[in-house]
């Protein structure tokens, strides 16, 4: 959880605004908390709805993934910006195939074995590649499809990308056609087109979704593009920064206010899971 929250402060100083961090344990989202732990509950939803971005990480396990689908509906159907990392991003096609295609079985390999929609699959090739671990670990390289899309805006109408990855699943290539019909853009992909890496959605104002961790190349003073842009869109200033990223607006203008300019507070909130443990606790 530290890489996230040091890329989101990265991401704030660089834009000037004050970074409030709402950790919320997804489980306590789920309707079983509703009647298990209700004052719980009612405190998830109160931080969920009042941020004003949302941010899902990685974990593996199921725990508390039901409460970070509905994390990821909220946010794609109330406009609010959205970036999920890895789990992150494997929830939010499921909720996608679910909410929207009516794929109401749709589901993660890693979660449902038996799922009859498998939209998120083991890798099949993992095991081969790496020596007998399963894990795609370390950096690898994401080729944009197009160059009108957020994510390539923010890495500055980069042709690909370095970015690195710790994972066993992967979206089902076979399914991609259908989610693209439906709406869902996978404007970044691995050399062989086949392995999905950054999803969005043209229609929001901000919904990204990476298999990647951006998280890890972030350093104060050169913070991760698209935590970035995670921020600029929670706080107003999306579109100024793109102009500027992808080279619109030439002059190197700051796309924030300059010293002294009152601050405005930024409350987000996420959900979250560590790294190693499993997914209930706490975030953004
Ligand atoms: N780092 C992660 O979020 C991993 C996501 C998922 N559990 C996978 O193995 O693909």
């Amino acid at each position: 959880p530290v890489y996230f929250e040091e890329a989101l402060l990265h991401a704030s100083v660089a834009l000037d605004r004050k970074l409030v961090v709402d950790w919320v344990p997804s489980c306590d989202l789920e309707d079983s908390a509703a009647v298990e732990t209700p004052d719980a509950y009612e405190k998830a939803w109160g931080l969920l709805k009042g941020a004003n971005g949302v941010l899902v990480p990685g974990g593996f396990g199921d725990r508390g993934v039901q409460g970070k689908i509905l994390a990821a509906k909220h946010a794609r159907e109330n406009n609010v910006p959205y970036l999920g990392i890895c789990l992150g991003m494997q929830i939010a096609v499921i909720e996608y195939a679910r909410s929207v295609m009516k794929l109401r079985d749709a589901n993660s390999t890693e979660f449902d074995p038996a799922a009859k929609t498998p939209c998120v699959i083991f890798m099949p090739e993992g095991s081969k590649t790496h020596m007998g671990a399963t894990m795609r670990l370390g950096s690898r390289r994401t080729f944009f499809q197009v160059n009108n899309c957020k994510s390539a805006k923010l890495y500055a109408n980069a042709n690909y990308v370095d970015e690195r990855h710790r994972h066993r699943y992967e979206v089902n290539p076979d399914m991609v056609s259908e989610f693209e019909k439906a709406g869902l853009s996978f404007v970044g992909r691995d050399e062989s087109g086949r392995r999905m890496e950054i999803i969005e959605l043209p229609t929001h104002k901000f919904f990204v979704g990476t298999q990647f961790h951006p998280e890890f190349n972030s350093r104060p003073g050169k913070p991760s593009p698209l935590f970035l842009g995670l921020i600029a869109a929670s706080s107003g200033q999306l579109e100024h920064l793109l102009q500027r990223t992808s080279g619109a607006v030439s002059s190197p203008t700051r796309c924030i206010a300059g010293p002294g300019a009152p601050k405005t507070k930024l409350r987000m909130n996420g959900l979250v899971s560590t790294y190693f443990a499993n997914g209930s606790s706490i975030h953004i």
